[in-house]
């Protein structure tokens, strides 16, 4: 099982507060640079690394000289906002000397709520990737609310998996990994070398947060490992404080616990796609088309005789034949306007036809499922 972690091309890796902040006491700048150093590591490799890196309430509170965790949203936001300067600039700094750049990303719920945020964040880090940078990622504390909030960074960790297709997740904590109890109550607890993630006993396994500093705690690192395996991506849960250990647990090395997606990733994506899939519109392909999207290819312009319905760019949509059978169903580049201007019409022809170009595809083959 192992094996396949070390197979993984494209990794998300999670820091908790407890690890960035020295347990509250401000950034621990020792971890952020040992933490950038295993990357560089891994992209000398040719793997895609992209970091959930939580501490920006604990970096902050540090710099205002708070001692306990505020629980008011307006001192968590601010707290946030303060701490995220640091956390950021430490990441900056360190990167560069290790020869990488990085980039700083704030998502929120809706970012990957709403469709075409989803897929304009989906572009976005997959456009950093090519480009060989590696993307720092938190929740916009900021501007979120306790109702969309993510509230931990392991659901996050989860969720970006999830929008890029990552291969492995891997969350780094101050605990070995997932133990049949919290070893901090439960000295008698064993650690538990791997499992399916979608084994519900684990959940009774775990429990909440170890530090006042901290958000979600053991319980929610399974939810993201059962999350990510829905995309098909392992989770490796492992401590942060053992000399590489990302590098081990990315190689394959018997450390932590691994939870396993069963699914292929293709078949899990998906499912994940079909689950998630509320149609908005209709479009109606011409016979080449309709051959093209079952060999597999994603649907071109070109390729559309008409299009039905009002959407926004990001919604899913039903791909007809000509005689109104469906073929298949999609998240689309373009909203319903822009594919009325664009159908017909070659790839080349977008840009002088819109003004720009939002994907050379109309519906990329990632996003579509053949039923
Ligand atoms: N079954 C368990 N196995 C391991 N740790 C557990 C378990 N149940 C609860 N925990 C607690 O979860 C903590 C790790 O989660 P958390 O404090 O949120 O860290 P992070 O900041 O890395 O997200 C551990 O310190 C531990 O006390
Ligand atoms: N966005 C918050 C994350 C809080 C959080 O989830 O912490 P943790 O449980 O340590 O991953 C921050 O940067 O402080």
């Amino acid at each position: 099982m192992r094996s396949r972690i070390a197979q993984a091309k494209r990794l998300v890796v999670k820091v908790g507060s407890a690890l960035v902040t020295r347990n509250g006491e401000g950034l621990a700048h020792d971890f952020i640079g040992d933490c950038a150093r295993q990357i560089a590591t891994l992209h000398k490799e040719g793997r895609e690394v992209l970091l959930v890196s939580s501490g920006a309430i604990a970096a902050g509170m540090q710099r205002l000289g708070w001692q306990t965790r505020p629980h008011a949203m307006h001192d968590l936001q601010a707290a946030a906002a303060v701490g995220q300067m640091g956390l950021a600039q430490a990441y900056d700094t360190t990167f560069v000397q290790h020869g990488l750049q990085a980039a700083q990303v704030l998502l929120t719920h809706e970012d990957l709520a709403d469709r075409t945020r989803y897929l304009n964040a989906r572009s976005t880090l997959q456009a950093l990737l090519q480009l060989g940078v590696v993307p720092i990622i938190n929740e916009n504390d900021t501007v979120v609310t306790d109702e969309i909030k993510f509230g931990d960074n392991d659901t996050l960790g989860a969720l970006v998996a999830n929008l890029i297709e990552a291969d492995a997740l891997v969350i780094l904590t101050d605990q070995k990994g997932l133990y049949s109890a919290d070893p901090r109550v439960d000295p008698s607890a064993t650690l538990i070398s791997e499992g399916r993630a979608d084994d519900r006993s684990f959940e009774t396994m775990a429990g909440g947060a170890g530090s006042g500093i901290s958000k979600g705690g053991m319980i929610t690192k399974v939810r993201a490992a059962q999350r990510a395996a829905r995309s098909g991506a392992h989770t490796v849960i492992a401590s942060g404080r053992e000399s590489d250990s990302l590098i081990s647990a990315a190689n394959g090395v018997n450390i932590g616990t691994l939870l396993y997606a069963v699914d292929s990733p293709l078949t899990a994506r998906k499912q994940w796609l079909a689950d998630h899939l509320q149609l908005a519109g209709q479009l109606t392909l011409d016979d080449g088309a309709v051959t093209a999207l079952r060999a597999g290819r994603s649907l071109l312009a070109i390729g559309v005789r008409s299009v039905e319905g009002d959407f926004e760019r990001g919604s899913a949509v039903r791909c007809c034949t000509p005689e109104g059978n469906e073929v298949a169903r999609g998240l689309i580049n373009y909203s319903s306007s822009e594919a009325r201007r664009i159908a017909g019409h070659p790839t080349q022809d977008i840009e002088s036809l819109l003004g720009y170009v939002d994907g050379t595809e109309l519906i990329h083959r990632d996003n579509l499922v053949l039923p």
